[in-house]
């Protein structure tokens, strides 16, 4: 198959789909490899490591979408590569579609099978292709928030684990899953007292063993919520349910009661947010304040550190890479049951449940769809 990875055109993404080992090991295969000039720079992988690796570099763009059967992608396209589609492409990237209907629509119309690193499942409905950028994003959510709590920043003037007299920022996290797990550990690392609030009891019983009993858990209501968030200095935005556009869970209404020089990091935004007051913000323009609370609502947090990034989410996305690649796209799908679940487009029709849901369409299951 003919692989291509183009430079990533989100602002300031400066991630890369592929490095230069997962060039060697698909050209190993058999495979051709197509890399977009300096697309793996900003990760800190040269041209001439992509070339070494058996890679051609490809000056233009256009031709590199044209001439590849699969395009490995971080990001969602962004409209000036809506143009690239056609129907015997296969896009295997993050897509977020349920809070992007345009680039839905787009993606139907255009036939594309596209495969959304997001919905694809392992064991347990575990998320393998999500979870090592909601590792990066939980922890840096602390780092981010902790900064913007500075004064200068537009903060309270909080430091996060305060000082020998002087009580610890309270941090109230929403949503324990992965996200919120690499939040609660850096916040408690940095000495802050820490609040869960989750709508599984189960994940609350996890966690109150994995942390021993070092975080308060709550049980996800919208009067706990705003409680919980009314008394907390750095709110952090973690909830998901898979494929869908994210319940806002933390109204307009109880922003206003926060206290003023809060701040709220949204990392659930790339879904569309769980909080109302939420809007997707860039790393060149990250924040804005609402009610005098400063909001912090990145649609691309890892792209911030692109070379533990794309080292984290190249580790989890190359045996999938390599099954589609050595299979093709359909006998891989009916190969993985977890494959499948990445299904989101194919031939004009929907394959994701969540984002059907989220925009009111119809929808297929992958296997009746390539059967
Ligand atoms: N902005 C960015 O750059 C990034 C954003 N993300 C996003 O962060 C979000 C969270 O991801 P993960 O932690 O991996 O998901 P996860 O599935 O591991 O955790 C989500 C948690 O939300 C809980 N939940 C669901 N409904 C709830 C409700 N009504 N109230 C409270 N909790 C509820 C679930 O029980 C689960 O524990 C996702 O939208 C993901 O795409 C992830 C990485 C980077
Ligand atoms: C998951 C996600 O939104 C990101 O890594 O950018």
């Amino acid at each position: 198959m003919v692989v291509g990875v183009p430079k990533e055109l989100k602002d300031q993404e400066t991630r890369v789909a592929l490095t230069p080992a997962g060039v060697k090991s698909l050209v190993d295969l058999g495979h051709a490899v197509l890399i977009e000039n300096n697309a793996g720079a900003l990760s800190a992988f040269s041209n001439e490591e992509y070339v070494a690796a058996g890679a051609s570099i490809y000056e233009h763009s256009a031709k590199l979408w044209a001439d590849s059967q699969m395009v490995l992608k971080v990001k969602e396209p962004v409209e000036a590569e809506y143009a690239n589609f056609r129907p015997d492409l296969t896009l295997f990237t993050y897509l977020h579609l349920a809070p992007l209907p345009g680039l839905t629509e787009r993606l139907l119309r255009d036939k594309v099978t596209g495969i959304a690193y997001e919905t694809v499942t392992g064991i347990n409905k575990s998320l393998p292709l999500l979870t090592p950028m909601s590792e990066v994003a939980g922890r840096m959510s602390i780092q981010v928030g902790a900064s913007y709590l500075e004064k200068g920043k537009g903060g309270r003037g909080l430091l996060l684990g305060g000082v020998p007299g002087v009580p610890p920022a309270k941090v109230c996290i929403l949503g324990g899953g992965i996200v919120g797990t690499n939040a609660a550990k850096m916040a408690l690392g940095m000495g802050a007292d820490v609040t869960i609030v989750d709508l599984s009891l189960d994940r609350l019983r996890d966690l109150d063993d994995i942390f021993n009993g070092r975080v308060k858990t709550l049980a996800s209501s919208a009067y706990n919520v705003s409680k919980a968030v009314e008394q907390s200095e750095l709110v952090i935005g973690a909830v998901l349910i898979p494929g869908k556009s994210a319940p806002r869970i933390l109204t307009a209404a109880m922003v206003k009661r926060m206290l003023p020089g809060s701040v709220i990091v949204d990392v659930a935004i790339d879904q569309g947010g769980c909080i109302e007051t939420a809007r997707p913000t860039s790393h060149t323009n990250p924040s804005y304040v609402v009610d005098g609370v400063v909001h912090y609502c990145v649609t691309n947090m890892p792209a911030a550190v692109p070379n533990t990034s794309t080292l984290a989410l190249t580790n989890a996305t190359f045996p999938f890479v390599a099954m589609l690649a050595n299979l093709g796209p359909i006998p891989a799908i009916k190969h993985s049951t977890g494959l499948a679940e990445g299904l989101n487009t194919f031939q004009g029709s929907l394959a994701c449940e969540g984002v059907a849901q989220s925009q009111g369409k119809e929808w297929k299951s992958a296997l009746e769809l390539v059967a």
